[in-house]
């Protein structure tokens, strides 16, 4: 049976779960915590940055009129100006001063000349220098407010916290920050065939999905919390997700495919979860399910290994993103050049584990030997997925392709 007609294309359940997410509450944070978080409100500057004009390089801090004769000029140096010192005089005609990078601008001075440009002329004991270069105003001139005005919106609230934006709020003498809170991930695997690492296996095969997953949620910028394995029975499933309560996001895997022990959709259904969507046009991961309650979103993914992940990268990450306060947006794709061929029948986009290497002015992808969802070796040595779109069916040496980096690899 071809059901293929009847599968979410991939953008229109990625939009449905974006439109299902709105940024979390705000939370004040110490900046040192606050890497890869977003402004929940516009933040103003306190302090103008810089306090005053100031020297962008070694060298000397000039008239820049007394500069418009024959060169070289020969000047006097008035006086000299380190960083943190405080100008003596303001500079008269003829007069400069020698002055380090970073140090306040003497009044009168409008330029700086470096000090490569110049050759020192002391005569008769006078501090003197040859300028060797004429300079416009503002040459090598930082201005007092370049990075940040008093009063002025310094970040706006949305933009998400980078190292310089970290830098920025520190320059302000800020120690904290309003934020987005960080969303609470519960994960669960499902699966009578599970057991935990440290266990005997006994028949069984270890849950790597679980911890996998947790790693994901907190690189995304989540807090991901294990609630554990539960057996193929309604009660055990309703049982794990009943201590669910509280999370912003909750994570199954597996049990969501129309297998006879596939319980997942039909305890969130039970539980009141109102669903979302089922099934998308992908593989792998075709069988997700998405649904809300309350204020909790509920992920059911595919308990195939790489399914898991691929679902987390496609959809449960971009949704992390937004409850963190980040744009809604789909996951970032570079364009590529295909490293041989490809071949499958229309109907679902596929995301083929390759890896890529750029080379001649491309980024070529190599799609690794084995695409299967149950294998994770080709996941761990892939750094791209390559998009294979819907309705295409080849895809020929050199053709154009749309890479997704993940954001799982080391
Ligand atoms: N008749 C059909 N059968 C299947 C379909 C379908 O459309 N029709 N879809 C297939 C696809 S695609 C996938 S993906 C899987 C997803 O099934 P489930 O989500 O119900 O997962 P399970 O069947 O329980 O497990 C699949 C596979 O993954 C292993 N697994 C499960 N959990 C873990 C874990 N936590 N750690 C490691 N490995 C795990 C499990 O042992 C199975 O081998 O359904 C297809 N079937
Ligand atoms: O989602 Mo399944 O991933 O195609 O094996």
């Amino acid at each position: 049976m071809n059901d293929s007609a009847t599968l979410l294309p991939e953008e229109e359940a990625r939009s449905r779960i974006l439109a299902l997410c709105a940024p979390l509450p705000t939370e004040w944070l110490a900046l040192d915590d606050a890497l890869g978080r977003v402004l929940a409100e516009d933040v103003a500057a306190q302090r103008t940055l810089p306090p005053w004009d100031n020297s962008a390089m070694d060298g000397y801090a000039v008239r820049s009129a007394d500069l418009t004769g024959p060169l070289p000029t020969r000047l006097t140096v008035g006086e000299t100006v380190y960083a943190g010192a405080t100008p003596a005089r303001a500079l008269e005609p003829g007069v400069c001063a020698r002055i380090m990078t970073g140090a306040p601008l003497p009044e009168g001075a409008d330029a700086v000349v470096m000090r490569e440009r110049t050759r020192p002329a002391g005569n008769n004991g006078a501090d003197q220098v040859e300028i060797l270069e004429a300079v416009t105003p503002g040459h090598f001139v930082r201005p007092r407010g370049e990075d940040a005005r008093e009063g002025q919106v310094l970040l706006e609230g949305g933009t998400p916290l980078g190292i310089p934006e970290l830098g920025l709020l520190w320059g302000q003498g800020r120690q904290s920050a309003p934020v987005h809170r960080a969303p609470r991930v519960a994960i669960l695997s499902t699966g009578d065939e599970l057991c935990h690492v440290d266990e005997p296996p006994q028949g069984r095969i270890v849950d790597t999905n679980a911890p996998s997953l947790a790693l994901a949620v907190r690189r995304a910028g989540g807090i991901p919390t294990l609630l554990g394995i539960a057996r193929d029975t309604r009660d055990s499933v309703g049982a794990a997700l009943s201590r669910a309560d509280g999370f912003d996001v909750v994570i199954t895997s597996a049990g969501v495919s129309v297998g006879e022990r596939d319980y997942v959709k039909e305890v969130l259904a039970a539980m009141g979860v109102e669903q979302h969507l089922w099934r998308v046009a992908i593989k792998p991961g075709k069988p997700l399910v998405v649904g809300r309650r309350g204020a909790t979103l509920f992920f059911g993914l595919p308990g195939n290994p790489t399914s898991s992940l691929v679902t987390f990268e496609l959809f449960v990450r971009p949704a992390l993103r937004r409850l963190l306060g980040h744009a809604p947006r789909a996951p970032g794709r570079v364009p590529g050049r295909l490293e041989g061929r490809l071949s499958k029948p229309v109907g679902l986009s596929h995301f083929v584990r390759v890896t890529a290497a750029w080379r001649e002015g491309s980024l070529w992808a190599r799609p690794l030997a084995t695409q299967t969802s149950g294998v994770l070796r080709s996941a761990a040595a892939a750094t791209h997925l390559l998009h294979f779109p819907r309705e295409a069916s080849s895809l020929d040496e050199g053709d154009a392709v749309e890479l997704l980096p993940l954001s799982w690899v080391a």
